[in-house]
């Protein structure tokens, strides 16, 4: 059963707008797992736009199911997540301005570097997994790079997905099949919400977890989070 990991960033950039402490970010991880989340992931950027480094060593204490931390492993990074040891570290190429994730890692071009990252992590315990677009040379040179999952960036697919879903998920099929060759466990994210996830998850066999924070934070304003998550958990049943 596809786990689904909560993004709470939206959390702390509604927190962030009064600079005070409401809605506190702890708490909602805690109400998320209430309510059926699987995971909490989160991204602290570099300008610490919404999840601050302060929200990393909060949530750290209260996160009962699956931890996983998003970033670039630069050295402020890097030393976060080997001090608070989350389950998982994902690593994303985001450039520190980027308004978004927009992109997987080249991990061809940086096979060192991020050999490097991989091997320190696992050696602190951590499950290693890899930003990339679905491109089976990129999946398949993740795999040489030891790390133990890759996570598809999926917003090329939510993009298409209403024009040619057909079309949207075929990439996403075959780089799915190459990783589980490869020994690699699928995860999946960006952009993924109530009308593109069924599908998705119905395509991708074993998908091992998807992450989902703008929509899902978003829908909740309407619907309550409990609600939303059920709904979005009803999409990974299929
Ligand atoms: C890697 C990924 O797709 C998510 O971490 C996404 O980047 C969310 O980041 P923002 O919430 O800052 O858009
Ligand atoms: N890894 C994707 C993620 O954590 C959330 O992305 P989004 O749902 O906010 O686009």
């Amino acid at each position: 059963m596809t786990r689904l990991s909560v993004n709470i960033n939206k959390i702390a950039t509604l927190r962030n707008s009064r600079g005070a402490d409401m809605p506190n970010v702890a708490n909602a991880a805690i109400n998320a797992e209430k309510f059926g989340a699987e995971g909490i992931t989160v991204h602290p950027r570099p300008d610490e736009r919404h999840i601050t480094y302060q929200d990393v060593e909060d949530l750290s204490k209260v996160v009962t199911t699956e931890f996983n931390i998003e970033g670039y492993p630069n050295k402020r990074f890097m030393e976060l997540v080997l001090k608070y040891k989350p389950t998982q570290v994902t690593l994303v190429p985001d450039a520190p301005d980027a308004i978004t994730s927009n992109a997987g890692w080249n991990t061809i071009n940086n096979k060192s570097f991020l050999t490097e990252i991989v091997h320190e992590l696992r050696n602190a315990g951590i499950r290693t997994s890899i930003f990339v677009d679905p491109d089976t040379k990129m999946v398949e040179a993740a795999a040489a790079i030891k790390a133990s999952r890759v996570e598809l960036y999926t917003e090329p697919y939510a993009t298409n997905y209403h024009q040619d879903r057909d079309q949207a998920i075929k990439s996403y099929i075959d780089a799915a099949d190459v990783a589980y060759m490869n020994g690699l466990a699928v995860n999946a994210g960006h952009d993924l919400n109530l009308d593109n996830l069924a599908f998705f998850a119905q395509n991708i066999p074993n998908l091992a977890e998807v992450s989902i924070g703008h929509a899902l934070i978003s829908d909740a304003i309407y619907l309550g989070m409990e609600l939303t998550i059920l709904k979005y958990k009803e999409c990974l049943r299929h």
